[in-house]
């Protein structure tokens, strides 16, 4: 496949490797100052940006008809607007907030401990998220969707918040520390004990492949997609 790369920094160099490995042809690697490119000589296009730009990336590749992978976070505001573009254009774009297969696992378990839980009013859930300290959003978009699985399965929480001691807001601690790749704990803590779950990714490989396995899945499809669909996990 031609792989377009949208974002050439920590994420797109990782997955740039990850991808010749797998036989591929990175045929464009675009950066801030990258402005007149032709997304169309892709097959597939994956952004890993950051923040401000991703929602124009994805655009520029549906109405170009290039299916797209986003891995940024922090645009989801705009992630609406995405949805409905890629329907009226006919085209295909997976967003995932994590693409590796273990936080992916993770995720469900997560969901799976929260529905157990919903009855024991007696356990408050908390989040921590670490990453490096050039992560430029917070919380990160991993504890959003974990937030978001304990909202959907359990009844005592609503809403999500950063450091919040708030009734039915599941409070998420954000620490920046030097060289983390990212460490996600949803702990339930009563008077008596607590249960921790977590996931430790040790280096962005996992990020990476999971990328690039998500734009094998996607080249051929029509439609929004996750990765529980590539995954067929869920
Ligand atoms: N979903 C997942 O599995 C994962 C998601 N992420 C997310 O991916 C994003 C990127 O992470 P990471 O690679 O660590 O960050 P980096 O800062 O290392 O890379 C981002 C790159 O995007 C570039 N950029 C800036 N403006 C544009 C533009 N207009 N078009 C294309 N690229 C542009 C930056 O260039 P410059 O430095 O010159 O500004 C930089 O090289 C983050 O949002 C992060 O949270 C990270 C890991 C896993
Ligand atoms: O910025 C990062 O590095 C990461 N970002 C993603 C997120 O915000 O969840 C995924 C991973 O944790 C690394």
């Amino acid at each position: 496949m031609n792989i377009a790369l949208l974002g050439y920094g920590r994420m797109g160099q990782t997955i740039e490797k990850i991808a010749i490995k797998r036989g591929h042809n990175i045929v464009l690697k675009v950066d801030k100052d990258d402005k007149d490119y032709d997304i169309t000589k892709a097959d597939v296009a994956i952004d890993f940006s950051i923040p401000s730009v991703a929602f124009g990336n994805i655009s520029n590749c549906l109405n170009n008809n290039v299916p797209v992978v986003s891995g940024t976070t922090g645009w989801l505001e705009d992630y609406d607007k995405a949805l409905s573009l890629c329907k009226e254009k006919n085209g295909a774009f997976i967003y995932a907030s994590n693409f590796s297969l273990g936080v992916n696992i993770f995720f469900e378990l997560n969901k799976t401990l929260a529905k157990m839980m919903s009855n024991l009013g007696q356990y408050n859930v908390t989040m921590e998220e670490i990453h490096h300290t050039k992560k430029l959003d917070a919380p990160s978009g991993t504890a959003i969707t974990l937030a978001e699985g304990v909202i959907e399965n359990n009844v005592n929480y609503d809403d999500w918040k950063l450091g919040s001691d708030e009734d039915k807001t599941i409070p998420i601690v954000a620490k920046r520390i030097e060289d983390v790749p990212g460490t996600h704990t949803v702990t339930y803590e009563s008077e008596v004990d607590s249960i921790s779950i977590e996931h430790i990714a040790h280096n962005r490989q996992g990020f990476a492949l999971g990328a690039v396995v998500a734009a094998e899945w996607l080249v051929g499809r029509t439609g929004v997609f996750s990765m529980n669909d590539v995954l067929n996990i869920g």
